[in-house]
């Protein structure tokens, strides 16, 4: 089923899933948790950390290695903190069953404490967005691969999705011989079945697809063109994004097709000059436009 992700996001239910009960407590809207990388690394992970607790999850925590400690702190204020050094500290922190929500990829780096955390986060069988670092991490991995599950949503750009699908990747660059090109529709329908999970694949047109054949496109052309996302950290504040409407209870597919929308919402209302820290802090204007 092909569908515009229009139809979805930006409607009238989108909205009124987006709009926050008068009677609800902080707990309600979820706690996302966002793995982060050491000293000087961290810069990423607070990005989506700000994107997913201003998209409304109740609760945001960076969990960082000890050492990087004093420095997100200096840098967070209502996101909370907390030392995660490796996997065993992650199961620790994960007893706590509120923290529904997981991101790591962004900033994280790619040894081995790091790929670790990524089989925690799988073995936790969790919500969870995987990102830049995590899906190099993935790539090449069987036993993780194998790992990712459907409430899982992997968010590469084009280098990313090679390294993940070299052989899908690869068809999609080929030229067409005969008949109608292998197009990036079918690419990222290809991938998300293979996953057995949501794939995002990121671009001026964004493809969404679940392991099911569900899929849309988020285009940011013509009226609703958005350069200025092609910018650094753009795509860790949309992960986060995704991670904080995961934690607020949408489903897999329905928070990445509505986290692109809004990314997209919050570019076109802040305009040319754009850092991905601005995208953020667009989100309250974009929800006042919705009417939330
Ligand atoms: N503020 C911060 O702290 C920030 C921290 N960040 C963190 O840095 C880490 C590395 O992330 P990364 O994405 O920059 O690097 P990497 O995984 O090496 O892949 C890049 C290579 O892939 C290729 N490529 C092909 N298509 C592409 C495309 N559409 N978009 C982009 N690349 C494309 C291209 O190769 P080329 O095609 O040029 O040969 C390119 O050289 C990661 O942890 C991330 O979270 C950043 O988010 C920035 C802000
Ligand atoms: N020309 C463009 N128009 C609209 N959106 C774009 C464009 N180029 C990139 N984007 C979006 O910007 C984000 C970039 O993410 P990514 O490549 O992961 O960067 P980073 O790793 O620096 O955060 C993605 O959401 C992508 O869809």
């Amino acid at each position: 089923m092909f569908r515009e992700p229009q139809a979805v996001a930006g409607g009238p239910a989108m909205r009124e899933r987006l709009a926050k009960t008068v009677d609800a407590h902080k707990y309600t809207h979820g706690h996302a948790l966002i793995l982060s990388g050491g000293p000087a690394k961290g810069g990423a992970a607070r990005l989506a950390a700000r994107g997913a607790l201003r998209i409304g999850a109740g609760l945001v925590t960076v969990g960082c290695p000890p050492e990087a400690l004093t420095e997100n702190a200096a840098r967070l204020d209502a996101v909370m903190l907390e030392p995660i050094a490796d996997a065993d500290a992650l199961a620790v922190v994960l007893e706590d069953k509120r923290i529904n929500a997981l991101g790591l990829g962004p900033g994280l780096g790619t040894g081995k404490r790091e790929a670790a955390l990524v089989a925690g986060v799988l073995g936790a069988g969790r919500a969870s967005v995987l990102d830049a670092d995590a899906l190099t991490i993935l790539a090449g991995k069987p036993d993780l691969l194998a790992a990712l599950h459907d409430t899982c949503v992997l968010t590469p750009h084009s280098g990313e999705f090679g390294r993940l699908f070299p052989d899908i990747a690869e068809k999609l660059a080929a030229p067409a011989a005969k008949g109608p090109a292998y197009s990036k529709v079918d690419a990222t329908r290809e991938a998300a079945k293979r996953a057995g999970c949501v794939v995002l694949y990121k671009g001026p047109d964004t493809v969404i697809a679940d392991s099911d054949g569900r899929c849309s496109i988020n285009s940011a052309h013509y009226e609703r063109a958005a350069p200025w996302l092609a910018t650094a950290g753009s795509g860790d504040v949309l992960s986060g994004f995704i991670a904080g409407l995961l934690a607020r209870g949408f489903a897999p597919m329905q928070a990445a097709e509505i986290a692109a929308w809004l990314h997209v919402e919050c570019a076109r209302r802040f305009g040319p000059g754009l850092i991905a820290e601005d995208l953020p802090e667009a989100v309250p204007a974009v929800f006042r436009d919705l009417g939330l």
